[in-house]
């Protein structure tokens, strides 16, 4: 069982696989008479393939027990698929580049609890890593017909031994 490293998360290093959301990235806006901020367009969905439509949805995750193996990934074909932390917890966001259709080695990053991640359609990734207790985040993703789910097991587990 090989062991995973969690790197720290950077725009650059994220973007072989899609977005970080992160709120120091963005175009700030002054609004509503300069009482609000609004970071603009932290990403943008991807989700009209075979008719898609983005949706807004919120996952509490229950958090995972370490050392946690990393035995599957999933990838959905039609979508992109964002996530961003209510509770202001870091979180583990784990993702592999495509090889031949399989998922190739994993690689894990430590998501900041104020920083969410936005995986482009069609990039491995592993389900919701909540970490410590239970995480609410709200998810931007495809709502549509078709087949939007693809899960592959690898031959040999990987492991996160803490978070
Ligand atoms: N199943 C589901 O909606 N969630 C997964 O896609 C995930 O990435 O957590
Ligand atoms: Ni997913």
């Amino acid at each position: 069982m090989q062991e995973l490293t969690l790197e720290p998360l950077t725009a650059k290093a994220f973007a072989p696989f899609g977005t970080v959301l992160d709120t120091d990235l963005a175009e700030k806006r002054m609004i509503n008479e300069g009482t609000t901020e609004r970071f603009h367009a932290l990403a943008t969905a991807d989700t009209e393939t075979e008719g898609g439509r983005t949706i807004l949805s919120l996952f509490r995750g229950q958090p995972r027990v370490f050392p946690y193996k990393i035995t599957m990934m999933e990838r959905h074909p039609l979508g992109s698929q964002a996530f961003f932390p209510v509770t202001n917890r870091a979180w583990i966001a784990v993702v592999a580049e495509d090889e031949d259709g399989l998922p190739g080695p994993p690689r894990a990053f430590r998501v900041p609890g104020n920083v969410g991640v936005q995986y482009a359609r069609n990039i491995w990734h592993h389900p919701l890593i909540a970490v410590g207790e239970p995480c609410n985040f709200l998810v931007m993703d495809r709502e549509g017909d078709g087949t939007n789910l693809e899960e592959i097991g690898y031959p040999a587990p990987y492991v996160i031994t803490a978070p």
